[in-house]
Parts: C-alpha cells; sequence; structure tokens
C-alpha cells in the first residue's frame, strides 16, 4: 500500500451539533494532533447550519483542495456529495476524495470503511481513531452512488440506505427519544415492535446479474495525491462480482439499539434539487411503467423495505455484512407482514454481528439489485435516505458505481 504524499491540503468540516454535540472536542482530543503527526495540512471549517458545507462545495475552488473530510453524521457528508454533483463541473468534482470520521450518532459509513478494512467492532471512540489512522494512510477507494428519484424533486444521490416502514419509523421517531441517549433506538425498537405495523405498496427490481463494466482506471485504489502530485496508483481489486438472483436468506433476530440518523427538524430532502450529475440508463420516469426484464414483487404488505449500498446502517448495526464499496449493487431486503414480533426482534438482534441473513425466516427477503422502483399505497409513512426523512410517495434508484471517491485507509 502506497503512503499519502504529504504535505496534503484538506479541507475538513466540522459539524459541532452533530451526535451529543462533542465533535469539536473529539477533533481537538483526536484527530488534531493524529493529522499534523502524519504531516497532513488541514484547514478546519465549522459548519455553522444546514446545508451550509453543501453551499461551500457547491462554490468552493476545489483545485485548492487535495481531499475534503467530514467530521460529522452521515448527514454531513449527503450534503457534500450533492453539493459537488450539483456543480456544473460535477464529472471532475466528484473525483475529489472524501473522508469520513464520525462524529454523529449513527456513522454508518465510518462504521463500513472500518468493517472494510477487517478490523473488529470497536466503541464509538475507537471507531473515530481508527477512522483517524485510516485518514492518516490516504489511500481512496472508488464508492458507489445511487441516485434516487422522488416525485416532485428530479433526483438526490445517496451513499448508504433508503429506507421505508419499520427502519424508517424507528430511525425518525426516536429523535423523541433523544434526552436517553443511544438508548432511544432501543427505546423505539421496542415501542414500534409492541404496535408493528405493516405498510401496503408495490416494489420492484432489476436484478443485478448484469453488471456494468466500469473503466478500469476508476476501479482501482489511488493514493491520495498532494501538492497537484500526479497519483501513483496501486493494483487494482479485482473486478469480480458473482452473478447475482433473487436469494431468499432467513434471519430472526433483533437490533436492541438502531442507530441511524435523526432529522425531524430537516426539511425534508426533496426541496434540494440536484438536475446534474451522471444519467440514469436503467430508470423510466417516475410515473411510467416498467421494462419487462424487472422483476415485480408479489407481496403488497411489507414491514419494512430496506435498500442498502454500505454494509453498516450505523455503528453496530450490519444491514448488509456483503456489501462491499463498489460494487455496482444495491443490497435489497424486504420484511414481508406475517412475521412475528420475536423473530423481528430476533432478526435486528443478529444485525449486529450480521448474521441475520444466515438464519431461517421465511419473511426476510434480500436481493441485489441494480435498480429499484416502490410505489407505497399506505397513504402515511417515512421514507429515509442515507437516514434521513424524504418526500413520502413513490420513489425509485440506480446505482451508479465507483461514481465517488473515498478515502478508505
Ligand atoms: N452548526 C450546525 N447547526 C445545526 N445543524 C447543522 C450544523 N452544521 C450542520 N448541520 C446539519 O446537521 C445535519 C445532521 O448532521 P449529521 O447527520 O452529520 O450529524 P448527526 O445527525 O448528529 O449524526 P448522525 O446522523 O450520525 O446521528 C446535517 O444535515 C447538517 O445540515
Amino acid at each position: 500500500m502506497n503512503k499519502l504524499s504529504r504535505p496534503c491540503r484538506m479541507m475538513l468540516l466540522v459539524n459541532p451539533q452533530s451526535g451529543k454535540g462533542q465533535a469539536l472536542t473529539l477533533y481537538n482530543n483526536h484527530i488534531q494532533r493524529m493529522l499534523n503527526e502524519a504531516g497532513i495540512q488541514h484547514t478546519l471549517v465549522i459548519t455553522e447550519r444546514q446545508n451550509h458545507a453543501r453551499e461551500l462545495v457547491r462554490e468552493a475552488d476545489l483545485s485548492q483542495w487535495d481531499a475534503l473530510v467530514i467530521m460529522s453524521g452521515d448527514g454531513l457528508l449527503f450534503e457534500v456529495i450533492n453539493g459537488l454533483l450539483e456543480r456544473p463541473d460535477w464529472e471532475e468534482a466528484i473525483q475529489i476524495p472524501l473522508g469520513i470520521l464520525p462524529g454523529g450518532s449513527g456513522n454508518a459509513l465510518a462504521a463500513s470503511i472500518h468493517h472494510y478494512s477487517g478490523a473488529p467492532q470497536v466503541s464509538s471512540e475507537e471507531l473515530l481513531v481508527s477512522c483517524g489512522f485510516l485518514m492518516c494512510k490516504g489511500l481512496v477507494s472508488p464508492m458507489d452512488l445511487v441516485c434516487i428519484h422522488l416525485s416532485s424533486c428530479p433526483r438526490v444521490f445517496s451513499f448508504l440506505s433508503l429506507a421505508w416502514g419499520f427502519v424508517a419509523d424507528v430511525d425518525i421517531e426516536s429523535e423523541k427519544y433523544r434526552h436517553v441517549g443511544s438508548a432511544r433506538f432501543t427505546v423505539c425498537t421496542l415501542v414500534r415492535l409492541a404496535s408493528l405495523r405493516v405498510y401496503k405498496g408495490k416494489l420492484a427490481y432489476l436484478p443485478a446479474t448484469d453488471l456494468p463494466k466500469r473503466e478500469e482506471g476508476l476501479r482501482n485504489k489511488k493514493t491520495l495525491h498532494c501538492n497537484n502530485q500526479p497519483p501513483t496508483s496501486v493494483p487494482g481489486r479485482p473486478s469480480t462480482v458473482s452473478p447475482c438472483e433473487n436469494t431468499f436468506h432467513n434471519s430472526c433476530h433483533s437490533n436492541n439499539s438502531l442507530k441511524v440518523r435523526k432529522v425531524e427538524s430537516t426539511p425534508p430532502r426533496s426541496t434540494n434539487i440536484s438536475l446534474s450529475g451522471p444519467s440514469d440508463s436503467l430508470l423510466p420516469p417516475l410515473d411510467k411503467p416498467l421494462p419487462s426484464d424487472w422483476t415485480v414483487v408479489q407481496e403488497e404488505d411489507f414491514v419494512l423495505v430496506l435498500a442498502m449500498y454500505q454494509s453498516h446502517l450505523g455503528e453496530d448495526m450490519m444491514a448488509a455484512p456483503g456489501s462491499t464499496l463498489d460494487e455496482g449493487v444495491i443490497h435489497l431486503f424486504y420484511v414481508r407482514a406475517g412475521i412475528s414480533r420475536a423473530a423481528l426482534l430476533k432478526m435486528f438482534l443478529a444485525m449486529e454481528k450480521g448474521t441475520h441473513l444466515a438464519n431461517n425466516c421465511q419473511h426476510l427477503v434480500h436481493a441485489k439489485v441494480r435498480a429499484f422502483r416502490l410505489e407505497p399505497y399506505t397513504p402515511k409513512g417515512i421514507i429515509t435516505v442515507d437516514g434521513e426523512v424524504v418526500e413520502y410517495g413513490p420513489v425509485q434508484a440506480e446505482v451508479h458505481r465507483g461514481l465517488a471517491r473515498i478515502i478508505t485507509g
């Protein structure tokens, strides 16, 4: 593995309000010295409000920076990615290496990157230190992004997940239990289990049987290059992605610490429109019929639908253990109505270790897909993208393989 050249010009965006409001303290206590010792010049930018980071990267002179690093939860990275893709020069802009240092309460991408590094599950503080080390090593990998279409907004780009039903409900409803700390997820999971809801809707997807080939250069890991020096290439990862079929798995366990993100105060993301970015070749307009090669799920009653493109949904929730950074695949899970509360609880508990797919639960279905469409029939509900609420209604998504670059160490 090649090491990060020094000095490196890094913009470090810190959301002081993220998580328990300790991101700046965590920076001072852990990250500042690590980056300095690694010879990484960084400029600290403290975000002041929602969409500050998005506006900042939309306008920034990116030639001044070798990397944009976010110290926050996943919400700030969502802003940065969408800000980059809203630029007229989005194709170049989205190539800038991004980094994540866990400062929020969910930290799903940081947990995923830590997991991909082969390290065992650790505590929150150890996760921060681990991600700090990976940042100092400075290896950059391609990362899939998923383009999401909502009814009243052309597109947003997502790097983590889309959820409807149980997971989205717990994610957002747990906000009101914030005063009990991370236990709010446990509380809300139990509350939601006690009053288990079923959602009606139509789900269809394009199976990932024929994955798109990407240029080799884009699939290779690259060393983060600094001072405008050319990148040093290192051997690429094997581009093997086995053919995927609808695979029915079983599981049953539950999660007593569902750590996803919140943003009840945040307006739905549909107000933020992204018109630039790559075109979606697989998706017809949202109000038009789907092509005949799509699979339509026969069930209409769901407990949850969850699309994952990274391994973790939270620090201790490995919802898609088989996922990798840039496989060009969406891991689509759904739980059919009829599952018992005990079985659902068992499923979430098993998710903490990522063993839920190894069990036998007839109600949990997992499919590897390249695109999907979800049309809720139940009039009220919550849909989240990367853990934050978006407009409720028909939604469809397509994966763009390796579109972004992320520092993985
Ligand atoms: N200074 C600030 N004050 C209030 N909100 C901010 C500020 N800076 C950024 N934000 C907004 O806070 C939102 C939530 O941030 P983020 O998701 O990164 O942290 P978090 O929600 O605490 O973490 P997690 O999602 O892991 O729980 C972001 O969408 C961002 O727009």
